[in-house]
């Protein structure tokens, strides 16, 4: 079988490659080089990134296996999310692989920026002893200014605090309470200008974003402000940046993005009180090597239709610890759910009930909605492309959530109105302390049985020997019964008999099962991949 292709468009680590491992052909192409990198997304089923590949509609159109875009890093501005979305590609980053680098790097370029540091040293190297020339400032005493006080802003803030500086932030996003205890006081961007001796970016680049630190912004200044971009170049202006410092506006910058990369001509580069970095933010061995290992397992997951924790264009984030073991049993329910309704409902509540509802269980419509799929379409069903495929149906999907579950500690139930208006449901469980999954209820008859590979379901009107005609029959057949189980509502009326089997039940079996019983309906439920 041909093993699925993996594009790696930049340098990933070694240890990236080392988790991939032999499973996959593994591709390489400049990502940057547009002529090459097109061509090759022809028949990739992943494609990892850096920074500089964009990864555009174009270039998605370009690659119809494409089923996983890695980005080895944070941001995400050079891949268009939604033109994957829309082609039901999954999106991953590794989000907090070069945090603690770029909050570093930033220190590096405060305090490079403070001292002269490149300057003074381009100039020693050149044979001129200049000290007062390179006179600097203390960071002790000054207000710091964050724009953006997420993950990297964050951890820029901590390692702060011990050079005795004021640190403010501007984040409309962020509690004040939140930003307190780190010792952090939000205000507002004016306030930033206006208090702050150093100004430091780490937000997102956004529409509301790009040119955020322009013309006017530069006007608010003090003029011995420093502003330092470790994040994306275009939030400060870098036309209104050049004017301030050649008007003495401001006193220097530290830069390490640029709005087009690569770039080797900037004005920003004859300026002695600017010093920059080739966006080095991330470049250190750890963060290279934590980006490419972590994106590596999320295209290993992404590939086997698993959950991926890191997917940005799935709903449900990281998937909270006591939620995950109901992955798999969900994901078990949508495929009964399907085997029992034949077809796909015009209608479909996934119910999460007791302790766990709780928590965000957004995951677990997903993993109903790639069990409901997996057995009705040929390509494979992820959880990105699940909902598309309910979108595409006309399913009409919805969680309920409730922490009332009376008999089970946790219970979930798919549950499906289909086009005749039927309701089918299956309701499962996790019991005792290994996890067992256990289906607990099917079509509203009370169970306990495992959901095995196996599993067959016949309703008949209660009386005597139903039982004896279901084994005598399944042994004729040589189809060994590994459990079985009789429900009903009341004595002669509606019953259910439910069988697990170590083997698939074949059909005219099934049938002459339903003619003997007088079933009206007889289902049976394979499961083994
Ligand atoms: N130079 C590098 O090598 C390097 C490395 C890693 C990350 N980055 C960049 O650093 C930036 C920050 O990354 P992060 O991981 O901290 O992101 P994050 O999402 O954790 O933090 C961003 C913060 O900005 C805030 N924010 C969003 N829009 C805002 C707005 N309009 N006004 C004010 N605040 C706003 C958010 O509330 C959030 O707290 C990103 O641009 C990322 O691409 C650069
Ligand atoms: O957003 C990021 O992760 C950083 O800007 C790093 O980009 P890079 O992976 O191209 O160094």
């Amino acid at each position: 079988m041909n093993k699925p292709v993996v594009l790696v468009a930049e340098e990933l680590s070694d240890a990236g490659l080392a988790v991939l491992g032999a499973d996959f052909e593994v591709r390489h192409t400049d990502g940057a080089d547009r002529s090459q990198f097109l061509p090759a997304l022809a028949d990739v089923d992943a494609l990892i990134v850096r920074s500089a590949t964009q990864v555009d509609a174009e270039a998605i159109a370009h690659a119809p296996k494409l089923r996983v875009v890695a980005r080895a890093g944070v941001g995400l501005d050079n891949v268009d999310v939604e033109a994957a979305t829309k082609a039901g590609v999954m999106v991953v980053n590794a989000p907090t692989s070069n945090i603690t680098s770029a909050a570093e790097h930033t220190i590096a370029l405060i305090l490079a920026s403070a001292r002269n540091v490149a300057q003074a040293h381009g100039a020693l190297k050149n044979g001129e002893w200049k000290r007062s020339k390179y006179t600097g400032v203390e960071l002790d005493e000054k207000v710091v200014g964050i724009l953006g006080l997420g993950k990297i802003g964050q951890l820029v803030a901590q390692r702060l605090q011990p050079f005795g500086v004021e640190i403010i932030a501007y984040d409309p996003y962020l509690q004040p309470a939140r930003a307190a205890a780190m010792g952090v006081r939000l205000v507002t961007l004016e306030e930033v200008l206006q208090q702050a001796d150093f100004i430091t970016v780490h937000l997102p680049k956004s529409k509301e974003t790009i040119g955020l630190i322009g013309e006017r912004e530069m006007h608010q200044v003090k003029p011995t402000v420093r502003l330092i971009n470790v994040a994306r170049g275009g939030i400060i202006d870098e036309n209104a940046l050049y004017s301030a410092i050649k008007e003495g506006r401001v006193a220097g910058a530290g830069i390490d993005v640029f709005p087009k990369e690569p770039v080797t001509d900037s004005p920003l580069f004859e300026l002695d009180q600017v010093v920059v970095t080739p966006h080095l933010g991330a470049s250190t061995h750890e963060a290279q090597e934590k980006a490419g290992t972590q994106v590596a397992r999320s295209v290993k997951l992404a590939l086997a239709g698993e959950f991926v924790p890191d997917a940005v264009n799935v709903q449900g984030g990281a998937v909270a610890e006591d939620v995950k073991p109901g992955l798999p049993l969900t994901e078990r329910l949508g495929r009964i759910f399907t085997a029992l309704a034949g077809e796909v409902a015009t209608r479909l509540d996934v119910e999460v009930r007791g302790e766990i509802a709780s928590q965000d269980v957004r995951v677990l419509e997903l993993a109903a909605l790639k069990g409901v799929f997996t057995d009705v379409v040929t390509d494979a069903v992820t959880y990105v492309n699940a909902p598309l495929l309910a979108k595409d149906r006309g399913t009409v999907v919805e969680l309920v959530t409730s922490s009332e579950s009376p008999d089970w500690r946790n219970v979930i139930t798919v549950r499906g109105v289909l086009a005749d208006g039927r309701t089918v449901s299956v309701s499962g469980t996790l019991s005792g302390p290994r996890q067992i999954m256990k289906l607990v209820e099917v079509n509203g008859f009370a169970m306990e049985i495992e959901p095995t590979d196996h599993l067959a379901f016949f309703t008949y009107t209660d009386r005597p020997g139903i039982v004896g005609i279901v084994g005598r029959l399944l042994g004729e057949h040589r189809v060994n019964i590994a459990s079985m189980q009789v429900a009903r509502g009341e004595k002669g009326g509606k019953a259910l008999i439910a069988l697990t089997v170590d083997s698939a039940i074949p059909d005219d079996v099934v049938e002459q099962i339903a003619a003997e019983i007088g079933s009206d309906s007889g289902r049976t439920v394979d499961l083994e991949d």
